[in-house]
């Protein structure tokens, strides 16, 4: 298990691969942990190192009181890139992990050298939506709202035709803390990071489910434009295209890590 402590909070972590290979970093999204990526990893090239952390509240890492801010999430980022010295990342962000992709884009040029922005955008839904969300969530707990969450997470062909996986993944939702939830809903809220995208100079990439109920491709479409990022359509998939349509989104990080080498 690879765990550090930054500020007496404990971040859990994975740093596989060569030491010397071409760093990833990946980000994942509200209500899931680092195994989002368990699907789409095997498929990426070999010779990687692939560095990808619980963000606080969520899978193993700590939980601190809710609310947090995303410059906190940013610095986490920061702080566990500069713990295993990694350099010219490549950060894949997923949904609140590409906010965290964008933060970190901007506040470390020196850094990041290229960006895959997946199923996000530079600001994710209104203040009022994410208030109504963490009221029922402080009422009913996240089991309240799992049903539309998973409706928007995965399309129809998937809901309907992995019933064991989709236990899997309402587990992992259900199983986050309301408080980790809580805090990353109040990140998001207040985030909106559209002029520090904007400015963005370093090769970026964007793709979205063609059914994200979540963050819909037109949204991440405009993100895309946002910093001249080149936009993928992922047909038949939700908000989380690594676990629905991973071969399509291999492929596309695959070619755009050769682009970016
Ligand atoms: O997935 C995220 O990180 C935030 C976007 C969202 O609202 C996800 C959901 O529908 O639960």
């Amino acid at each position: 298990m690879q765990t550090v402590l930054f500020d007496q909070m404990m971040l859990h972590f994975r740093d596989e691969g060569p030491r010397d290979g071409r760093v990833v970093m990946f980000g994942n999204s509200l209500g899931t942990d680092l195994r989002v990526w368990d699907l789409l990893l095997p498929l990426l090239p070999q010779g990687l190192r692939i560095v990808r952390f619980d963000k606080p509240g969520h899978g193993l890492s700590d939980c601190p009181e809710a609310p947090y801010a995303m410059d906190e999430l940013v610095r986490d980022a920061e702080n566990l890139a500069e713990h295993l010295g990694l350099k010219d990342i490549t950060f894949v962000g997923l949904s609140i992990g590409g906010l965290i992709g964008q933060g970190f884009a901007a506040k470390r040029p020196d850094l990041v050298k290229a960006l895959v922005l997946m199923d996000t955008a530079a600001q994710i839904g209104t203040n009022d939506m994410w208030n109504t969300r963490v009221n029922a969530v402080r009422k009913g707990g996240i089991e309240s709202l799992a049903d539309p969450i998973l409706e928007r997470w995965f399309a129809p062909t998937y809901r309907n035709g992995q019933p064991a996986q989709m236990a899997a993944w309402r587990n992992m939702l259900t199983r986050t803390p309301a408080e980790g939830y809580i805090g990353c809903c109040q990140a998001i809220a207040a985030a909106d990071l559209t002029e520090s995208t904007r400015a963005l100079t370093l090769p970026v990439m964007a793709m979205a489910g063609d059914q994200d109920g979540s963050t819909p491709p037109a949204l991440v479409q405009a993100t895309a434009e946002l910093c001249n990022a080149a936009f993928h359509i992922i047909e038949d998939a939700g908000h989380l295209p690594c676990v629905e349509q991973p071969e399509v989104v291999a492929k596309l990080i695959t070619e755009f890590l050769e682009a970016t080498a």
